[in-house]
């Protein structure tokens, strides 16, 4: 084994390939969507409890809070499908190289990014 192997642990000098970024935002839209469901399984229960529930609920989605968990709910869970639907093209045996795994993730990194937007300027 060489003596003198190099050494890289200043993350600040890593520079992640897009399917390293698109496996990573894969789990973190995971964990925030089963968080995220705990909201939204709150707020539907709340609002479907009684009439005050429901103006109460309203009330929040139509704040600055509920519009960003809104918006952050559905951008996760897009992100999760289109990155979901990656792994399974990639399941059965397609864009598995270096290059078409690292185009297929700045694809599905792109249309996230747009569909997020058209979601944005439609709840806000
Ligand atoms: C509310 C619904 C969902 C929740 C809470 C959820 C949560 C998660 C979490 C936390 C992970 C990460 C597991 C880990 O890295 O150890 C994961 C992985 C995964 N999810 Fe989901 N998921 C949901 C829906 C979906 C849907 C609809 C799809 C398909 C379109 C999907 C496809 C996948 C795949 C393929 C993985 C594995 C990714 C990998 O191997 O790196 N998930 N999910």
């Amino acid at each position: 084994m060489k003596k003198q192997r190099p050494v890289n642990l200043d993350l600040n000098t890593i520079k992640f390939p897009p399917s390293a970024i698109s496996s990573i935002l894969h789990r973190v839209t995971g964990v925030a969507m089963f968080f995220a469901l705990l909201f939204v399984i709150w707020a539907w229960a709340v609002s479907l409890g009684s009439a005050q529930g429901f103006a109460d609920v309203q009330v929040i989605m139509d704040g600055f809070i509920g519009k960003f968990v809104a918006i952050g709910t559905v951008s996760a869970l897009t992100y999760h499908i289109l990155g979901g639907i990656r792994h399974g093209i990639m399941d059965m045996g397609y864009w598995e190289e270096l290059e078409s795994g690292n185009t297929s993730a700045n694809v599905v990194i792109g249309i996230w990014i747009v569909l997020t937007l058209v979601v944005g300027v439609a709840l806000w």
